[in-house]
């Protein structure tokens, strides 16, 4: 049986698709895996159980990439498998900051009780006023799985829409619309552009991106976007241009204390992703690539090891995460032969400073063979499947 710890309410599609052999808990001893969304990580003690960690959203903010790549743990993620949810609330985010639809609403629940309320409805309604978004320019920061439906849809919206990604990858770029003007720099996003909406990950090089120097780029009335992360905004620049009215609206996916109440931010509590069908779709595949890991060793949208995956050849597979320096697979290929084991089929892969091993294996891998394999300095982990 394989336990695994759910630090989030996971769609129970996603929890089924594991199967018998599996038993999930909010609680749990001894979990193989941890299914998570948003649920902070980062203090947590990662058991030595703990083969693989799998989030079932987009951002690892919340976990520790870095700590879990050294002790061996796999962290997946689910690309793009939100993402229509969040581009949907993007697109009616652009409309929110645009026509004071909030305020207005929250006006017109004012008058409840009141005489003549279609007379005032007609004098009051000037104060809420707000532009139409066809025509305008938008700028797409990060083109990545949600920015590109962003910057798809706004631009069948009538909007011109301005895209900067500096890593587009080559799926993206097949998915853009070819309409879509290529920014040369963030800053021509900052200058050009009447609304701007970020689709970044948060991480060092990204924290603040939009702070006091980026708002004095910007067009005066600009309306700003942040359905990616808080931290990815610098909330006092941010209060300060919209006090100034640099920035004319703030819709923003995080609130924090400094930004609520504050007038003309609109304050999403996190709903991007909170659609059932994208939390099915998160869930689905969380579960599929945890599962396959744990039984296969297979590994598929990882953030910290490379994607790797090879039909199972032989009756023992020997799974080996390791760093990835000179005369590793040298040093595996030794231990195993010494062992009287062979090896049918082998697969190796590499991203950055991390390495993924797969041997399928003949002869007896003893408890003794896998000690010998983990005791070597490059290796991290080192796990047999019969
Ligand atoms: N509000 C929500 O509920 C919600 C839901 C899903 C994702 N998100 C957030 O949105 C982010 C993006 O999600 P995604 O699914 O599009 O991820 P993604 O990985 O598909 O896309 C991110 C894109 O950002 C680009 N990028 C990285 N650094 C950049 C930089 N400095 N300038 C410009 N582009 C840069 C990457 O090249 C990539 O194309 C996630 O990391 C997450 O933080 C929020
Ligand atoms: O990065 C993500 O996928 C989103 O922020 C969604 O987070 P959630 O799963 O906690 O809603």
């Amino acid at each position: 049986m394989h336990n695994i710890l759910c630090l989030n309410k996971i769609s129970p599609l996603g929890t089924d698709r594991l199967g018998e052999n599996y038993t999930y808990a909010a609680e749990i001893e001894n979990p193989e895996g941890i299914l998570v969304r948003s649920a902070a990580m980062h203090d947590m003690e990662l058991p030595n159980s703990l083969l693989a960690i799998a989030r079932a959203g987009a951002g690892v903010n919340n976990i520790p990439v870095e700590k879990c790549a050294e002790a061996g743990i796999v962290v997946f993620n689910t690309p793009g498998a939100n993402a229509n949810a969040v581009k949907e609330l993007v697109l009616a985010a652009l409309l929110l900051t645009s026509r004071k639809i909030v305020p207005a609403i929250e006006w017109a629940q004012t008058l409840k009780g009141t005489a003549d309320i279609s007379k005032q409805v007609e004098k009051g309604k000037s104060a809420f006023a707000g532009p139409e978004i066809l025509g305008k320019k938008l700028g797409v920061i990060g083109l990545g799985a949600i920015g590109v439906l962003v910057a798809n849809a706004a631009q069948t919206l009538g909007m011109q829409v301005y895209g900067f990604d500096p890593f587009l990858s080559v799926d993206a770029a097949w998915n853009l619309s070819s309409d879509i003007v290529k920014a040369a720099s963030v800053d021509e996003i900052f200058e050009k552009c009447d609304y701007i909406t970020i689709h970044v990950p948060l991480n060092d090089s990204t924290r603040g991106l939009i702070g006091a120097d980026a708002l004095k780029k910007v067009k005066k009335g600009v309306r700003v976007l942040n359905f990616s992360r808080g931290a990815l905004v610098d909330t006092d620049a941010m209060l300060a241009a919209l006090a100034d009215g640099t920035v004319a609206a703030y819709a923003t996916d995080f609130p924090d204390d400094a930004l609520l109440g504050v007038e003309n931010v609109i304050a999403i509590p996190h709903l991007g992703a909170s659609t059932p069908e994208s939390e099915d779709n998160c869930a689905v595949m969380a579960a599929e690539e945890l599962k396959d890991y744990i039984e296969n060793g297979n590994i598929r949208n990882a953030v910290n090891f490379p994607n790797i995956s090879m039909a199972r050849g032989a009756d023992t597979r020997i799974c080996l995460a390791h760093r990835n320096i000179p005369n590793t697979i040298g040093s595996f290929t030794q231990v195993c032969g010494e062992a009287g084991i062979n090896i049918e089929n082998m697969l190796s892969k590499s991203r950055g400073d991390w390495a993924y091993t797969i041997l399928d294996v003949t002869g007896d891998v003893t408890e003794d063979v896998r000690e010998k394999l983990a005791a070597l300095s490059p290796v991290v982990r080192a796990r047999v499947i019969k």
